[in-house]
């Protein structure tokens, strides 16, 4: 089976306040063009699991593997590539740099990969505002813009290294349900036109159900996938 990403036998215990095995023997994979959900009650370890796939947090056991590498072990100037690369990741807040202009916030994450020219990474980041619909926001910057447009821009620079998964921890979790509908919208063109996989954290049922597969935590389990 061919997996963008596929978790292995995946445990963590946090050490304080005392001894919390959080995540229980987490296995699954997110195949190519796939677009997946999480969903599970408030505690019951999505964020903290996210964290891991997403190789920000390395105090685990059990193994990740991303486009068949594995990627538990490296070092975190290797991780920090590795990411950089591979993933691209939509918080529920979008984190930008607002007394940056939005097509220097999407350029970012390329200027820091330095694989490419300046002028290329500043042509690929207006198509990505382009093919967002928000081209003409470009020379904004960022703290003007509207909360919806902000999350556009937050994608467009999860988008600009080209990853191979896209992953969101609550992204529409603070917009209202038009911008929501925008940001499904968005996953699922980039899935169906790009062929795109993506894994989602949501407490929304109406997104999750129209996703290929939902994911069901509980009590830091995987009840369903
Ligand atoms: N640093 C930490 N130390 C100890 N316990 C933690 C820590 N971070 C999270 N937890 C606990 O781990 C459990 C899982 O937390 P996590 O944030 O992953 O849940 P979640 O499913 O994402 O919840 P929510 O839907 O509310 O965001 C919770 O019981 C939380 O209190």
């Amino acid at each position: 089976m061919n997996f963008v990403l596929e978790a292995k036998n995946i445990n963590k215990h946090f050490h304080k306040p005392k001894d919390f095995h959080v995540l229980k023997n987490i296995s699954f994979g997110v195949k190519q063009g796939e677009f997946a959900s999480i969903m599970g009650k408030s505690g019951s370890g999505k964020s903290t699991l996210l964290y891991i796939l997403s190789t920000m947090d390395t105090d685990y056991t059990g193994e990740l593997h991303l486009n068949d590498q594995l990627v538990t072990g490296k070092s975190q100037k290797e991780l920090s590539r590795i990411r950089n690369r591979n993933i691209g990741f939509v918080f529920q807040f979008h984190y930008l740099l607002s007394e940056f202009s939005v097509l220097e916030n999407v350029m970012l994450p390329a200027k820091k990969l330095a694989e490419k020219s300046h002028a290329e990474i500043e042509k690929n980041a207006k198509q990505k505002l382009e093919m967002l619909h928000i081209g003409h926001l470009a020379n904004q910057r960022a703290s003007r813009i509207s909360g919806g447009e902000k999350q556009r821009v937050a994608i467009a620079r999860a988008l600009i290294n080209d990853p191979a998964i896209l992953m969101g921890d609550e992204p529409t979790g603070n917009l209202d349900s038009h911008n929501s509908e925008n940001v499904f919208n968005i996953f699922k063109n980039l899935k169906e036109q790009q062929g795109l996989s993506l894994l989602v954290v949501t407490h929304d049922v109406d997104f999750a159900n129209r996703t290929d597969r939902i994911i069901e935590m509980e009590d830091g389990m995987i009840i369903r996938h």
